[in-house]
């Protein structure tokens, strides 16, 4: 593409200095990425302003710049009044709008987005179709996967993947979209064909000032739906949440509801039945019941696949045939996955790190268990300080023991975490222990476990990094301290005979 024709998919804009008739070879916000024939946009961010790094951007081969605020530098500067919504829109044109080649899903909530997009992911390849996957996990184009930083990327990365999953043969991408993607723009000009909420819990408020300020957050998705009813756009809400009425508010297009409670909404699961590692539930939709067999647990997942479910039915598949795929998905990565099991004790890895999920997790193990439940966790470093009493409080109260120990620190001192968790130890209670190392407190846990128990090793999920206290980071996964924990139970107990 030229410049010329780059820059008139800007109406306001004001150009100083002649735009070469050079073909664009990138758009890039990142010197550290600028090559031969690039725009480069500037943009403030949190820690640095990009407009400072114009005249490095030129040195690097940029042949123009996009800025809001006064630069000097050889090449042209395209000056619009928000560099963002520039870099949204010129991303979209300089990748030919590839989000209208894909069937979009855009998944917001505070818990269960990279669950649901799993479950799509299982439902659209069961339907043999190609799937897309953008979230905290990474981004997955069919089973290709690629690292990133974000859970909603920034939209030019955004408009990237999307053009190479056109390519890919991509037919449908599933997408987490974080509050903070919607407050700063990462999203905009993404045609999603389907918005779904999962639910809305007191997290992230180091990014937002208040609940009500993170509502309205995630609300942008819905509102951001588009007004016009040339193409199906559909809205995917739960009732069972809080935001249900005012979300439905802000949707032009039609609304599919889910309950696990509300009868009346429009698709509504009964008749639930829990297993060690399965749960079947009855699913109603326009008087008919379909029944669902699924190998993951919880009251939530029960919601979750309903939010599923729902989004590749509002794309126009037959609700039998999505059905039929959801045995085949085994269970998703570093969510109440199954990581050992010995002496009739399951040892679960899950992600639960917030006061919420955590709830709903040792709830749902509660209801399964045939002997104790033991919890091994900490909290993160350097964010939601007032999170750390309540999960304390949460950890020792809803299981049998709690093992309390550290979880990723980023830096900050654990014993000035550990500080703030003991305020949330309950008066009197004597069923915790704490030990500072997280190998330790897991190979504690698995040491002390007997027939029937259940171990939760709960925060991480699937994380391998560990950032340290001192600094230091290293590879570091539960799953792997678990299997070895066990392999050292038996040592110690093969010493002992
Ligand atoms: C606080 C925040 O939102 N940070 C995000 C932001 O970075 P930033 O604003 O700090 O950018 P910056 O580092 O100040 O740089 C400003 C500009 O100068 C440019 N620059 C900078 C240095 C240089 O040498 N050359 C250069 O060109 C940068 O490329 C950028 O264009 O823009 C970056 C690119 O899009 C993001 O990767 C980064 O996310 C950081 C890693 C982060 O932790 N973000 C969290 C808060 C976040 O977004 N989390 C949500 C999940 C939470 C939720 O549910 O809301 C997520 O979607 O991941
Ligand atoms: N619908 C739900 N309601 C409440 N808790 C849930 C729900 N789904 C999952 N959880 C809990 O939250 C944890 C994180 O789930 P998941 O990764 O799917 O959420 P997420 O929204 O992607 O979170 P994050 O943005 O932090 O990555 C799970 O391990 C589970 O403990």
């Amino acid at each position: 593409m030229k410049l010329e024709q780059l820059f008139d998919h800007m109406q306001f804009k004001k150009i100083v200095g002649q735009l070469p008739k050079t073909t664009i070879h990138n758009i890039t916000q990142d010197t550290r990425e600028v090559e031969k024939d690039d725009v480069f946009i500037c943009i403030e961010g949190a820690n640095f302003d990009g407009h400072h790094y114009a005249a490095q951007a030129v040195a690097s081969g940029a042949i123009a710049i996009v800025a809001c605020k006064e630069i000097h530098v050889d090449v042209p500067v395209i000056y619009v009044s928000d560099t963002t919504k520039a870099m949204a829109i010129l991303a979209n044109a300089f990748y030919g709008s590839p989000s209208k080649q894909l069937k979009m899903i855009g998944i917001t909530g505070t818990n269960g987005k990279t669950t649901v997009t799993y479950i799509i992911e299982a439902i659209l390849k069961g339907l043999q179709l190609g799937s897309g996957v953008i979230g905290t996990v990474g981004i997955k184009m069919n089973d290709e996967f690629l690292p990133t930083i974000n859970t909603t990327p920034d939209s030019i990365t955004l408009q990237r993947v999307f053009k190479e999953m056109t390519k890919k043969n991509v037919d449908v991408c599933a997408m987490e979209v974080s509050s903070q993607a919607l407050v700063k723009g990462r999203v905009w000009g993404i045609d999603y064909d389907v918005a779904v909420m999962t639910n809305l819990s007191h997290e992230h408020m180091e990014l937002h000032d208040n609940m009500e300020t993170y509502q309205a957050a995630k609300k942008l998705l819905f509102a951001q739906l588009g007004n016009s009813y040339g193409k199906r756009k559909v809205a995917i809400l739960n009732q069972d949440d809080q935001t249900f009425e005012d979300y439905r508010e802000a949707v032009a297009g039609e609304v599919l509801s889910y309950s696990v409670k509300d009868r009346n909404s429009d698709l509504y699961a009964t008749n639930v039945r829990y297993q060690e590692t399965q749960t079947d539930f009855d699913l109603i939709y326009l008087d008919t019941i379909y029944p669902v067999h699924m190998n993951l647990i919880g009251e939530y997942n029960v919601a979750n696949m309903l939010a599923a479910i729902g989004a590749v039915f509002a794309l126009g598949y037959p609700l039998r045939d999505i059905i039929a795929t959801i045995p085949s998905l085994e269970g998703v990565v570093g969510r109440m996955e199954l990581v050992a099991s010995f002496d009739d004790v399951k040892v679960y890895v899950d992600y639960a790190h917030s006061p919420d999920a955590m709830t709903n997790v040792l709830k749902t193990v509660d209801d399964i268990a045939k002997g104790r439940v033991i919890a091994v966790y900490g909290c993160p470093g350097k964010r939601e300080f007032q999170k750390r009493p309540l999960m304390t409080e949460i950890g020792i109260r809803m299981s049998d023991f709690a093992i309390l120990t550290t979880d990723e620190t980023l830096g900050e001192s654990q014993a000035e975490i550990w500080d703030m968790m003991k305020p949330g130890i309950p008066p009197g209670a004597t069923n915790y222990a704490y030990y500072e190392n997280r190998t330790e407190a897991i190979y504690r846990a698995i040491e002390m476990a007997q027939p029937g128990d259940i171990i939760l090793l709960l925060g991480r999920g699937p994380d391998t990094r560990y950032f340290d206290s001192n600094g230091w980071i290293y590879h570091f996964t539960d799953k792997e301290a678990a299997i070895n924990g066990v392999a050292r139970r038996f040592e110690l107990k093969g010493m002992e005979s």
